[in-house]
């Protein structure tokens, strides 16, 4: 089998650095659509029409109406058709930057990927996360490339609200987790290939860069601070943990995500939320020592990540909800295969159980 590595053709990151979107997409075209919801367009559309009108890129918007759903991808595209732009960017949470990539595909133009919040590694992947227009989990779409530019302006994020930055670390937190476990095994990655060293690696820088520099970066953003941990920790939110998991391979704690997700009851919960159960219930499905276990427990909890069902909107879920739960996570093309054992329902909704006591646990000290 083959070893595979895909990457963004560029990425640039930096305090302000949306003021020089015009600079870094000029070899795009001279056109462009910007995708952003109201908040977001609120925020970002004057500096990005100053700066492309700098460089001699006409730009109009559409409001991205909330949820990456086949219905709004055909409404965008239909609107980059009509205006004939020569690329599109999205700007905003991962909802608005997977929509954009799907307009990308649909019309086959360039996309920006432009996060205004570090909360996810969706501006760096090469796939969308597909929901139905009532907001429940339908499918993941694949691309054949990535976005050709992600440009991260750290001062939004840090003025962003602080939650988005935590799940940001959520999402992270998992893909050394996931990516150590498919290269332990014989799993492959979203490229359908085995893991590179290369991604291995990064995977687990993700990680350091996470327990180095997360807790102080948390304490800036809350004030809205840029310091040297910001920049660390968004870009290992954003770029390391994309590049980790597409290129390194994602198991149990994605596929816990996923089936959560099935609970109605857990829609208030984000994204990274989610997946820091999911981590969790990695960790005790795997056997890791208990210290080991409660070193991590302590160090999300710590960052300001929930640690229990509870904290995701499941305060007292039934056994036949945990059962669904854990039936849906270990459906045959669920990353959660990629452990480097056989798994499961059964083995999924123990693990589950015990992570979210061992969380209590830790919240209850
Ligand atoms: N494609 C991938 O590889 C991938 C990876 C991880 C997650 N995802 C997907 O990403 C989605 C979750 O993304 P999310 O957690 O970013 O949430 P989101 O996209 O649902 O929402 C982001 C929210 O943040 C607001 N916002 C954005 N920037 C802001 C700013 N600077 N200040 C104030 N508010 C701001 C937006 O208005 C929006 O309400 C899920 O659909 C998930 O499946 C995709
Ligand atoms: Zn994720």
């Amino acid at each position: 089998m083959a070893r595979v590595f895909k990457s963004p053709a560029s990425y640039v990151q930096g305090a302000g650095v949306a003021e020089e979107l015009g600079e870094y997409t000029a070899e795009f075209g001279e056109s462009a659509l910007l995708l952003a919801d109201e908040i977001v367009l609120d925020i970002v559309e004057e500096t990005a029409t100053a700066s492309l009108e700098d460089a001699g890129i006409d730009l109009s918007t559409v409001t991205f109406e909330g949820e990456a759903s086949e219905t709004e991808i055909s409404r965008v595209t239909g609107e980059a058709e009509q205006r004939e732009v020569d690329f599109i960017i999205g700007a905003g949470g991962g909802k608005t930057l997977d929509t954009a990539k799907a307009v990308k595909d649909e019309a086959n133009i360039p996309v920006v990927s432009m996060p205004t919040v570090a909360s996810t590694d969706a501006p760096t992947s090469s796939l969308s996360v597909i929901y139905s227009e009532h907001g429940e989990f339908e499918r993941y779409r694949f691309y054949s490339s990535h976005p050709e530019l992600v440009l991260v302006d750290t001062r939004l994020v840090a003025e962003a609200p602080t939650r988005f930055f935590v799940s940001g670390v959520g999402d992270a937190l998992a893909t050394w987790f996931e990516a150590d476990a498919t290269y332990q095994s014989t799993g492959t990655t979203i490229f359908g290939e085995r893991p590179t060293r290369s991604g291995h690696a990064l995977a687990e820088l993700c990680y350091e860069t996470l327990r180095e520099h997360a807790l102080s970066a948390v304490q800036a953003v809350e004030r809205d601070a840029v310091t040297e941990s910001v920049e660390a920790v968004t870009e290992a939110n954003t770029l390391l943990s994309g590049l980790g998991f597409e290129s390194g391979g994602l198991a149990a704690a994605h596929s816990v995500h996923n089936s959560l997700t099935q609970l109605e009851a857990t829609h208030d919960a984000t994204h990274g939320e989610k997946v820091n159960l999911g981590t969790l219930t990695q960790l005790v499905l795997e056997g890791k020592p208990d210290a080991f276990v409660q070193d991590i427990v302590g160090f999300s909890a710590e960052a300001g990540l929930p640690v229990t069902l509870e904290e995701i909107g499941l305060d007292d879920p039934s056994r036949d909800e945990l059962d669904r739960v854990a039936e849906a996570a270990c459906v045959e093309d669920e990353t959660i295969h990629n452990e480097p054992f056989p798994v499961e329902p059964s083995m999924v909704r123990d693990a589950l159980l015990t992570a979210d006591a061992l969380g209590r646990q830790v919240r209850d000290r």
